[in-house]
């Protein structure tokens, strides 16, 4: 924030800046700025929400006289868009040099400040502004920066080598992993045709992570708590599942097959269902908003989510499994370490209760490709054979693709495998000792058997339904 030099005192003598953002010296005094004038620069705008031309109201902070010094200051900082690095800093030069540069400001929690050092802006959020003197106001915690503060800095884990030895704030997703590279990542995962739309899912259930811990709560976001992948059957839902799970940075998943569940007693379904969200509890418990992810895979919800009052005959086990399940995710509630993916081919079937705002919220339909995206399904189940040149030259995958229409990802899964034991077949027609040591290559023939064979086998299970 600036202002006309003679109309506020210097820090610290008689009056305060609250938010004095950038004190280079050269900045400090905008000569265009009039006494009686306050200017401020696009941080602090975009901190305070004013746009250009908006009336704001402006009051003067009349500082106590005692307790303003604030005991800690945590902030969370990150290069400024655009600026790139030059040298990796170390935390302590970083913090001696925030210290220099602010000593005597008044900081106000999810404030930002730009501190220029070493060539670069970095970009830094008050995460926290703790005062030696605690009060119980409902007020924002605020305080001014003493060399006795403890300063702590924290940053992502991509940041942590431009500012050596800085406390870093856990990322949702994994290290290496970046949100630009899915769709190879999703390639090495096998999984072909959903790069945008496991994009999405991303954004969706995770957004709210993928924001630092100080932005999420300025923002006031909520984490979502659980999300329903439904869909027809082999559409690749718990693939989908499964494979975020690798993308983040959480605890190994707890996969649990709904039958498996209700195929157990009377009473051991239902302590198993509640014996999934122990170790998320005792984590939250032990290490609050630092605890590890903890992700449940629900395969098959249907078989434990049923409406209520809907089965006959075993109808109280249903229910009771059911009303546990609930019980189990309400009590997540509490939790921000949790994340339940539930997946079905029946959503029909479940308990709308499941399905309500803070349960299993976020429902996406995963259904079959079209046909670039099964043309990218046949390019990932072929890419050992490309790879290792057992391809050949005359198969043509976007020709497959275009006569697979209605295909799910698990047929043309398996159209590439039946087309690679027709080639098998074919060497040990061939070479039944298999005497000479080869390689089967797979060609557009075999690939056209295997289509005529899955055509008949589509065709009877679709006359069976
Ligand atoms: N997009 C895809 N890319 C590559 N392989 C796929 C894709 N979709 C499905 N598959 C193949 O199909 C198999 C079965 O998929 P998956 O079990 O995820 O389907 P699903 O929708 O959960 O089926 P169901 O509803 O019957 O349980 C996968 O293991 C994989 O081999």
């Amino acid at each position: 924030m600036w202002c006309h030099r003679k109309a506020l005192g210097r820090p610290g003598r008689k009056n305060y800046l609250l938010s004095t953002v950038d004190l280079d010296q050269e900045n400090t005094e905008d000569k265009s700025i009039e006494r009686g004038q306050l200017g401020l620069n696009a941080e602090s705008c975009k901190f305070l929400g004013i746009s250009a031309g908006d009336e704001v109201n402006i009051k003067v902070f009349v500082p106590p006289s005692k307790g303003l010094d604030l005991s800690l200051l945590r902030i969370e900082v990150d290069l400024r868009d655009g600026s790139s690095t030059h040298q990796p800093v170390l935390a302590s030069d970083f913090v001696r040099e925030f210290v220099k540069t602010f000593n005597k400001q008044i900081f106000t929690e999810f404030q930002s400040i730009l501190l220029r050092y070493g060539g670069n802006s970095y970009h830094c959020t008050v995460a926290d502004a703790s005062l030696a003197v605690e009060k119980n106001s409902p007020a924002p915690k605020r305080g001014m920066l003493r060399k006795s503060t403890k300063l702590i800095v924290e940053v992502s884990s991509s940041m942590s080598e431009q500012i050596n030895g800085a406390e870093i704030f856990k990322s949702i997703f994994r290290d290496g992993f970046d949100m630009k590279s899915l769709e190879q990542e999703l390639i090495s995962l096998n999984i072909g045709g959903m790069t945008s739309q496991i994009h999405d899912i991303i954004h969706l259930a995770f957004g709210s992570r993928m924001v630092s811990p100080a932005n999420a709560k300025r923002l006031n976001l909520k984490h979502i708590k659980g999300m329903l992948l439904y869909g027809p059957p082999g559409s690749g839902k718990t693939l989908i599942a499964r494979s975020i799970c690798k993308l983040l940075n959480a605890k190994e998943p707890l996969i649990v097959r709904g039958p498996e569940i209700t195929q157990e007693l009377y009473g051991a379904s239902e302590r198993h269902i509640r014996a999934l969200f122990d170790a998320a509890e005792k984590d939250e418990k032990q290490y609050g908003s630092k605890s590890d992810l903890h992700v449940i895979i629900f395969d098959e919800i249907d078989s434990i989510g049923k409406k209520r009052g809907a089965a006959a005959g075993s109808f109280q086990h249903d229910d009771k499994i059911v009303n546990q399940l609930l019980t189990m995710i309400d009590g997540t509630t509490e939790l921000n370490n949790i994340f339940i993916i539930a997946t079905t081919n029946r959503k029909d079937l479940l308990d709308e209760a499941l399905l309500r705002d803070g349960r299993i919220e976020l429902h996406i339909k995963i259904d079959y490709p079209d046909e670039q995206g099964r043309k990218q399904i046949l390019d990932v189940c072929t890419r050992k054979w490309r790879q290792a040149s057992l391809l050949d030259r005359d198969v043509d995958l976007q020709e497959i693709a275009r006569r697979t229409i209605g295909y799910s990802g698990a047929t043309l899964a398996s159209l590439v495998t039946l087309s690679h034991s027709y080639a098998n077949k074919e060497l040990v027609d061939l070479d039944p000792m298999r005497l000479v040591k080869k390689n089967v290559k797979l060609t557009m023939n075999h690939f056209l058997r295997a289509l005529e064979q899955s055509r008949v086998k589509l065709q009877e299970s679709k006359q069976l339904r």
